[in-house]
């Protein structure tokens, strides 16, 4: 976008302390529109906004007193001084009365911290090393110039669609030497510490703070180096689980070693639903989260300060390269001196890389090997065992156009008269299981139109391999099919290609023997509900189930497809496959499965087929709210008692969906269980109160 920039001595701020050649300080009003606030702060909003003819994101600070004026200033000369790749670089300001306003590169979302905690992303260890390569770059730069950033977190780095992390929000950024002018005396009454320790939301930045920020020291560049090495740590958090889970998954069995204990899982599970792990080194073996231990703020801002308290890393048996988490260790240490600066720590990740690039070229037959007593060793770095990533790759690979804007516009018009409004929330445990292997998405970005979401559950049975698989591919091949097809078509496409695709995967690692059990055939259940506009779309395979609230009833948007429905069995039936009555109940096959549709269980295709069964409806104002689970929950919990349980709970999604949990678990159910509530209608914030 072309923004005229006036000539320098008069592009400067109203006092005259700002000035740049090559941004604009005060727009015209006319070359810039705010559109819809993106974010809320307690200091500032950020507005979507148009600059010319393109697209901005506008802060909009609160400015309320004469020193929020001066940090204004304060802010804008520092921004004017900084042109980086790895920062979110202001565009444009305006700097006078009554308006002032910056303006941004814009980035869609999600932020990191949405991405890994709303999305629950779990990068590879590649993204991880080259998300923090580019942070530690656009650090050392600050530093170089002598700036501290002092609020490094998730929720402040932007992502690209290249996944390139950008640094936001310099709100709190300093000179070094502004600081040190500062008494501590000085510093703790202007009641603003780093790191947004005032705000509201406490506990998501605390975690940030270097134990000196938490004593109220000075902060200084090595207290960016902490929070750096947290935010990295909450990256890599999701990927070592998800290799960890699936290292005992399927390997455990095979190479003797122990199932993980129920707390590591239930440790897993939470990390899974994005609750901010913290686990205490002090007892290595026994890690407990900040939730059971049940820290208050003060309580962990002791145990941080004193007692040394870091977030768990994992062990290097679980896959990660060493040298890495090592190098996270040094960043956190309570010494400030001791930790690395960001020239150091560029050249360890650069090392760290090429470890990595060399793994790579290894060839996929190599990464097993018999060691000499016998006993399969597995090495590190099995990305290839990952089968999140298998699912991710794989649409990746198929997905030429990123094209999804026109997301289905062909198929509604769009005077619809009825425009459901969304919240939507999650929770996951293993209950009395030893491993979990549910898995689940939400999808509530899934393209620049802003009324188009997905969400799904996947249920595994022998194994959680299909389950981890589904749940990137079948969300990766709705985006790829949005296109030319209708919704139907392409969740019913999104289905069969994930099951085939599953299946051809696994063969060809059976061949390539990174896969060493014999006659292995995991397999999972799905449901997915599609909402674009008023319309929702719910297609189902297996015995997960959705339920609607309409007019305060359940209203069945699945069907269970298992053996003892009569329809079921006789479409089995005539496909080939064998129904018997064993035990207690129907069941299919010489696997003798319950279920009569899935993805995968390739020893019982065509008849266990993936097709889905999809219902579709138009939302209005009697719906109330959409609940989805894996059959943990339906088991023992009917559609009614959880309409019920629903009324009497706060109406926060995530509380609904952790209460049906519970809820199930109370009652007995021996599954794991997974639940997605999502609010269909705006919920009145005295609902929402707790
Ligand atoms: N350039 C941008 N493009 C897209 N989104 C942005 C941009 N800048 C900020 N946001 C979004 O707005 C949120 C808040 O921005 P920012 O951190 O700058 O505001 P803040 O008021 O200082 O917030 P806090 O101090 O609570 O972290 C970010 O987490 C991000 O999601
Ligand atoms: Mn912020
Ligand atoms: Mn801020």
């Amino acid at each position: 976008m072309a923004l005229e920039v006036p000539p320098e001595e008069s592009n400067k701020c109203v006092r005259g302390c700002c000035r740049s050649a090559a941004i604009p300080l005060h727009l015209p009003p006319a070359s810039y529109s705010l559109l819809s606030p993106i974010a809320r702060g307690s200091e500032s909003t950020v507005y979507e906004a148009r600059l010319g003819d393109g697209r901005a994101a506008a802060k909009k600070p609160v400015l309320s007193t004469a020193d929020d004026l001066d940090k204004f200033h304060y802010q804008l000369q520092l921004l004017c001084g900084l042109d980086h790749p790895g920062l979110a670089k202001l565009i444009a300001a305006h700097a006078k009365p009554p308006n002032y306003l910056l303006f941004f590169d814009f980035f869609d979302p999600p932020n990191l911290a949405d991405k890994i905690h709303v999305e629950e992303w779990s990068p590879s260890v590649q993204q991880v090393v080259s998300i923090a390569t580019d942070l530690a770059k656009a650090l050392q730069y600050l530093h170089v110039l002598g700036i501290v950033h002092r609020d490094i977190k998730p929720a402040n780095i932007l992502l690209d669609k290249d996944l390139h992390p950008h640094l936001a929000d310099f709100g709190l950024a300093m000179f070094q030497k502004d600081i040190k002018g500062i008494s501590v005396e000085n510093w703790k009454s202007s009641g603003k510490p780093t790191g947004g320790f005032h705000k509201k939301n406490m506990v998501g930045t605390l975690i940030y703070m270097a134990p000196e920020i938490l004593r109220k020291d000075i902060h200084t560049e090595k207290s960016d180096v902490y929070s750096f090495a947290i935010s990295i740590k909450m990256v890599y958090a999701i990927l070592l689980v998800s290799i960890y889970h699936h290292f005992y998954a399927t390997n455990g069995e095979l190479h003797g070693y122990d199932s993980p204990p129920a707390m590591k899982l239930q440790a897993i599970s939470e990390l899974l639903t994005g609750v901010v792990p913290y686990t205490d080194l002090r007892a290595e073996a026994q890690a407990h989260t900040v939730l059971e231990m049940t820290y208050t703020e003060q309580q962990l801002t002791a145990a941080v300060v004193s007692q040394g308290l870091r977030p768990a890393l994992a062990f290097p048996e679980a896959g990660a390269p060493p040298n890495l988490l090592t190098l996270i260790q040094r960043c956190w240490d309570p010494h400030p001196e001791q930790r690395p600066s960001f020239e150091d720590i560029i050249e360890e990740l650069n090392i760290i890389q090429k470890h990595l690039d060399a793994v790579a070229c290894i060839p996929s037959t190599a990464s097993v090997s018999n060691s000499q007593n016998g006993n399969i060793e597995v090495h590190h770095y099995q990305e290839a065992l990952n089968w999140f990533n298998q699912g991710e790759q794989l649409v990746k690979r198929d997905n030429k156009s990123e094209h999804t804007e026109k997301l289905w516009s062909g198929c509604f018009d769009d005077s619809a008269e009825y425009h459901p409004t969304l919240s939507w929330g999650s929770f996951a445990t293993c209950g009395r299981r030893e491993t979990m292997e549910d898995t689940h998405f939400m999808l509530p970005h899934m393209s620049e139109a802003k009324d188009v979401y997905a969400f799904g559950i996947f249920d595994g049975h022998r194994g959680s391999a299909a389950a981890e698989f589904s749940v990137r591919a079948v969300p990766g091949f709705l985006k790829q099919f949005c296109q030319d097809t209708s919704p139907t078509d392409a969740l019913q496409e999104a289905f069969v290609r994930t099951d085939k695709s599953f299946r051809e995967e696994l063969i060809i690692h059976q061949k390539s023997k990174r896969i060493i059990k014999k006659n292995w055939h995991p397999g999972c259940t799905a449901v997915t509900a599609l909402i674009v506009r008023n319309k929702l779309f719910v297609a189902n395979a297996g015995d997960c189930r959705a339920i609607l609230s309409r007019a305060g009833k359940p209203f069945p948007m699945t069907r269970d497809h298992v053996a003892s429905c009569p329809k079921e069995r006789e479409r089995v039936v005539k496909a080939g496959t064998e129904v018997k009555w064993q035990i207690d109940t129907w069941r299919v096959g010489a696997a003798a499965l319950q279920v009569t549709r899935s993805i995968g269980d390739d020893d019982l295709k065509p008849a266990v087929t993936a097709q889905p069964e999809i219902i579709e409806t138009a939302l209005s104002v009697d719906d109330e709210f959409l609940v989805m689970a894996s059959d943990g929950l339906w088991d023992v919990v009917s559609n009614e008692d959880v309409l019920s349980i629903i009324k009497d709970t706060v109406k926060e999604p995530g509380m609904c969906s952790k209460r049906l949990a519970t809820e199930a678990a109370e009652r007995g159910s021996k599954d794991n269980i997974t639940v997605i509530v999502v609010f269909l209608r705006p919920v009145s914030t005295a609902e929402r109160i707790y």
